[in-house]
Formats: structure tokens, C-alpha cells, sequence
């Protein structure tokens, strides 16, 4: 089980001219700070699968990075099976897989090497690695380009190759930071067929996403984030609800538009 209480994080804006037109209106803007993530709190059980989502900017990916401890958050705390994983960064690194959007594989490695090192620095065995990389790449498909140098990969398959680098340790927690922004449609599903698999063996999974389809499809919880808040937490029946008809983008709609009243 992991439980995010009451997170918050705010920048220091080194140049105010550089803010977006929307920044600069937001009303997360004060003084010398852009606190991107306000008052952030959700919980996924074992085997959950929880869908994150908000609009452009909410403080979604600045919330993932919290909880991967890419980030410090300013307050608030992150639990794993009741451990505070903040106070223990190292303990925390060993208990999560984190798909960041921004992640780089070494071009001069081939996808497998690239797996490798990453198994390597967990402190896994070679042969370890071995049976975990060819586990990985039959789940998501990678079986040909494998041993390819990864600077050749089409977008498909860097992000095939960064979520099997990003899990290679087993953790008990998987976060993804928009995992098929920019894939096909075939590319897709072999990542939501992941996640499902993930679900399977009860790993309890963290996404965010723009794609409502995928909610339906795979969400047993959603949490929605607007302008660094989390308006709502709760299970997918009960997000639809937020919508007369059990629309999703309805749902979405009226939750944004109930933070604003
Ligand atoms: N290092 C930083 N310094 C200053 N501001 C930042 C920093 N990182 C994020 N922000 C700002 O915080 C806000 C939230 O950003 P974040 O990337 O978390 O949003 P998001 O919900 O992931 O958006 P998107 O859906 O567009 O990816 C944005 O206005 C962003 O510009």
C-alpha cells in the first residue's frame, strides 16, 4: 500500500519574464515562488491500479517526482507499506520503479546493456538480471531490438526499454509518468497489457495520464490534480459519478470546475 499525505513543493522563479502568460495569471504564483504542488494526498491499496490525472501544468509530474524521490517535497509524507520511505531515500529507490518523462537511455548501449546497468546498480546478480531481462522483454515485446544499440529505437521502443530499465528490480511500486504519450496504438496496448500484468501480481501502479480511455480500461482508483490540489481521490465508479451520465470526460470536466467554485 502506498499513501501521499499533504505533499507541497514550490519553486523559487529565478527569472519572472520566462513565466507563461498562464503562470504568471496563476494564482500559485506568489511573491518570489511558484508553489506547483499545493496540498496533494491519494492512496493506492495492493494490486491497485491508480490513474492520475489533470490538466496541463496541475503538478502531476512534479508530484510523481516526490514520490520517486527525484524531488524534496516541502511537506508532507510518502508511505510504502507503512515504511516513510522520504526519511530513507536509498530504502525508497530499492521500493519503487519510476518511469519519468524525461528519462535518456545511453545511446551506445544496446537496450538489454542499458536494462543491465540498471539491474546492476539495484545490486542484482548477473544471472539475476539475465532471467529478469528476458521476462521483461517477452511481457513488452522487445525481443526484437533487444540487442540493439538503443540510439537506433523508434519512440516505441526507448519507452519499451525505459519501463523494463525502470522495473528491472522488482519493486513493490510502480509510478509511470505519461507511459504511451507518443506510442501507437499497438505500442499502447503492449503497455497497458504491462501494467495489467502488474496489477496481476498485486504491484500496486501509479500512473498519469491524458488518455480518459485508459482510465476506463485499466483504473481501479483515480486522483484528479488541478493547480496543485488534488480535487479528488477516490475509486472509478465514484469519479463517474461526478458526472450525471458516468461520463469520464464529464467527470473530469465537473471535478476541475467544482475546485474553481
Ligand atoms: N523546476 C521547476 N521550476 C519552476 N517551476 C516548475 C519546475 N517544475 C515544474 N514547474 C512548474 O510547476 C507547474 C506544474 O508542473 P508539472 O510538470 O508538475 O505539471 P503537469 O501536471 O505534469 O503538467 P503536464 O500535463 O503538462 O505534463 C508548471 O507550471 C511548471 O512550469
Amino acid at each position: 500500500m502506498i499513501e501521499i499525505k499533504n505533499l507541497a513543493k514550490k519553486f523559487a522563479v529565478e527569472n519572472p519574464k520566462k513565466l507563461s502568460e498562464q503562470e504568471k495569471k496563476d494564482p500559485r504564483l506568489k511573491g518570489r515562488f511558484f508553489h506547483s504542488v499545493l496540498d496533494v494526498s491519494f492512496k493506492v491499496n495492493q494490486g491497485e491500479v491508480l490513474g492520475l490525472l489533470g490538466p496541463n501544468g496541475a503538478g502531476k509530474t512534479t508530484t510523481l517526482r516526490m514520490l520517486s524521490t527525484a524531488l524534496q517535497p516541502d511537506q508532507g509524507s510518502v508511505d510504502i507499506n507503512n515504511v516513510n520511505v522520504l526519511k530513507n531515500p536509498l530504502l525508497a529507490r530499492q521500493k519503487i520503479g519510476f518511469l519519468s518523462g524525461s528519462t535518456g537511455l545511453y545511446g551506445r548501449l544496446t537496450g538489454r546493456e542499458n536494462i543491465e546497468y540498471f539491474g546492476q546498480l539495484h545490486g542484482m546478480s548477473k544471472s539475476g538480471i539475465e532471467s529478469r531481462i528476458s521476462e521483461l522483454s517477452t511481457m513488452l515485446e522487445m525481443e526484437s531490438f533487444l540487442d540493439r544499440r538503443s540510439e537506433t529505437f523508434s519512440t516505441g521502443m526507448k519507452q519499451k526499454t525505459s519501463i523494463a530499465r525502470a522495473v528491472v528490480h522488482n519493486p513493490e511500486v510502480v509510478i509511470l509518468d505519461e507511459p504511451t504519450t507518443g506510442l501507437d496504438i499497438m505500442a499502447t496496448q503492449t503497455v497497458l497489457d504491462f501494467i495489467r500484468s502488474l496489477k496481476k501480481s498485486k504491484v500496486p501502479v501509479i500512473f498519469s495520464t491524458h488518455h480518459l480511455g485508459e482510465v476506463e480500461e485499466l483504473c481501479d482508483r483515480v486522483t484528479v490534480i488541478d493547480k496543485g490540489i488534488s480535487q479528488f481521490d477516490g475509486s472509478l465508479q465514484e469519479f463517474k459519478n461526478q458526472a450525471q451520465d458516468g461520463n469520464l470526460h464529464g467527470a473530469f470536466l465537473a471535478t476541475i470546475q467544482q475546485g474553481e467554485l
